[in-house]
């Protein structure tokens, strides 16, 4: 008998968009478990692995991790975690990210929800975030910006031209654009289902 693969709904954007809070109503509202590639690397660094020190630099610089390291958190939390359906946060982050991850797990993402914001709306969000992150700083947060529009943003015209992207205007509050997600993932849940 062959496996069932694993949901996944790949939620991308820029840095400071609202990823994370959006992943958070998500999983309320649709028993969805959320899997933060950079909460899971962050979690790595205080864990004392042998990674740490490389992890740490890489995200004080904005910089992509290798994916074989964030691949192999993934799996882990994806394993560990009982469920199967993922909103896998803030991953692919570049091409590399994509292409290993589609090799080794196999997995194509049902859709991917796209935030799309302004730099001057994610640049205030991430300086009033105050989470004590290395990485909200606006030297860093410059780079990042760098890093979203050469690396990330290609990922995203990938999944386009694959017509799995659903863009978001997530320029507007917390509850609109949770209205937003909830179309995309009622009307999918309905595809499901047919
Ligand atoms: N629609 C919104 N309007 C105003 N503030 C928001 C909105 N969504 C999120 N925020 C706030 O903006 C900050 C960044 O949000 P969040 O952490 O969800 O973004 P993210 O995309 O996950 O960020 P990162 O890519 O850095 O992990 C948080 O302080 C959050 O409370
Ligand atoms: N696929 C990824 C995701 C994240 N990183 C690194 O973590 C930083 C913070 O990520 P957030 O999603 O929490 O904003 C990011 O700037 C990268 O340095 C990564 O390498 N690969």
């Amino acid at each position: 008998m062959t496996e069932k693969r694993p949901t996944v709904v790949f939620v991308l954007g820029g840095p400071g968009c609202g990823k994370g809070t959006q992943c958070a109503n998500i999983v309320q509202h649709f028993g969805f478990t959320h899997l933060s590639a950079g909460d899971l690397l962050r979690a790595e660094i205080k864990s004392g692995s042998e990674n740490g020190t490389m992890i740490q630099n890489m995200i004080k610089e904005g910089k992509i991790v290798p994916s074989e390291v964030t691949i192999k958190l993934l799996q882990k939390a994806m394993q560990e975690s009982g469920n199967d359906k993922f909103l896998i946060d803030g991953f692919p982050r570049n091409e590399e990210n994509r292409a290993a991850f589609e090799a080794v797990t196999k997995i194509e993402p049902e859709f991917v929800l796209f935030f799309d914001c302004s730099e001057e709306e994610m640049e205030r969000r991430l300086l009033n975030r105050n989470q004590g992150r290395e990485d909200d700083n606006i030297e860093t947060i410059r780079k990042r910006f760098k890093v979203f529009l050469e690396s990330s943003l290609p990922v995203v015209e990938y999944y386009n031209s694959k017509e799995k992207v659903r863009k978001i205007d997530a320029g507007k509050s917390v509850e609109e654009v949770f209205e937003a997600v909830k179309v995309i993932f009622t009307s999918n849940s309905e595809k499901a289902t047919v």
